[in-house]
């Protein structure tokens, strides 16, 4: 796979001095669906604005499809789909006629054909002669789709594309998501919802303070960094930990009524065993044992209150 956007050394201070990215260098590969992972403020929108021209970079630079953003804007943004995170539409148009307009916008030569068939893929074509002002806000976001994708682009940008959208539209952008990769777009997507980067994304970044903290294989960033947990569930509470168990670094849960271990599962001894017999000696009755495995989320929240 080939880079299709290349992001190198990029800055971004504000007028007033406030820097949002703080040189920030990244591949998007051909093909892939990214997602961005990042609190509030953490510059995710900065940098899709940067790389789609809408944000001047203090320094750095950006190509898409091998064409400078700054040198080459209209080469570059010709490739770029943007679906911003507000609903910026014209009321009284028409579904068909939004996604026109946007295509003829790019000087790209009318293709209804096509714009039906994007409609179709989004669900959207039996309302593609009503006004804007008349579909529900999940098909004003959709809406926002398919004219991002009027003009035919090969990377597709979605801020917070899900946002106040409720699950089960969640769950059909997924789709549409799915749909538009198979067909070759490269997608980048930030989102609040982390069980939505575990779902879609190839790869996950997590964006903190205007720094990417990690950019990695979502399987891999998985399967590195999950820790399992085990909680044990005793027959009587505990008030306090057992000097002999503190090797373990257990902590009370349930009132002392279960104590949490934690573990690596790469390692290659989880300490499992000499804990429950140390347990045991330490003359404490189990109940239960249970195992969870962390989640993304726990990985993401872990990594941003490193860096708080
Ligand atoms: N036009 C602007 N002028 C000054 N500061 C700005 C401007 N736009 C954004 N910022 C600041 O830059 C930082 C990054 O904002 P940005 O919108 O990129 O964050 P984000 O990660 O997209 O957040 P959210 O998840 O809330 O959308 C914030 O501290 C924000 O206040």
């Amino acid at each position: 796979m080939s880079a299709i956007v290349s992001v190198q050394n990029l800055r971004k201070a504000y007028a007033g001095g406030f820097e949002a990215l703080k040189s920030v260098s990244l591949d998007i590969e051909e093909g892939e669906i990214l997602a961005l992972l990042g609190p509030n403020g953490a510059g995710k929108t900065t940098l899709i604005s940067t790389i789609c021209g809408i944000t001047v970079p203090t320094s750095g630079t950006i190509t898409v499809g091998g064409h400078d953003t700054q040198t080459a804007f209209r080469a570059a943004r010709a490739l770029i789909g943007l679906v911003p995170q507000e609903i910026n539409l014209e009321p009284f148009e028409t579904v068909m006629n939004t996604v026109r307009f946007s295509r003829g916008l790019f000087g790209k030569p009318r293709n209804d054909a096509y714009l039906e068939d994007i409609l179709k893929q989004l669900s959207l074509y039996d309302k593609k002669d009503n006004k804007v002002m008349t579909l529900s806000g999940g098909m004003k976001r959709r809406v926002l789709i398919a004219k991002a994708l009027s003009h035919e682009p090969r990377v597709l940008f979605l801020d917070e594309p899900t946002a106040g959208v409720d699950v089960e539209l969640r769950k059909d952008m997924w789709e549409v998501v799915a749909k538009l990769k198979a067909s070759g777009v490269t997608i980048i997507l930030t989102t609040h919802y982390i069980e939505e980067a575990e779902a879609i994304a190839d790869r996950v970044g997590v964006i903190n303070k205007g720094e990417i903290l990690l950019i990695q294989d979502k399987a891999d960033l998985m399967a590195q960094m999950g820790r399992k947990q085990l909680k044990i569930e005793l027959s009587a509470a505990v008030g306090a930990i057992p000097d002999a168990l503190a090797d373990y670094e257990l902590t009370r849960a349930d009132d002392g009524l279960s104590l949490l271990y934690h573990y690596d599962t790469k390692g290659e001894r989880t300490g499992i065993t000499t804990l429950l017999a140390d347990l045991q000696k330490a003359g404490l009755q189990m109940k239960d044992l249970q195992t969870q495995q962390s989640s993304l989320e726990d990985i993401f929240v872990g990594l941003v209150k490193e860096t708080a």
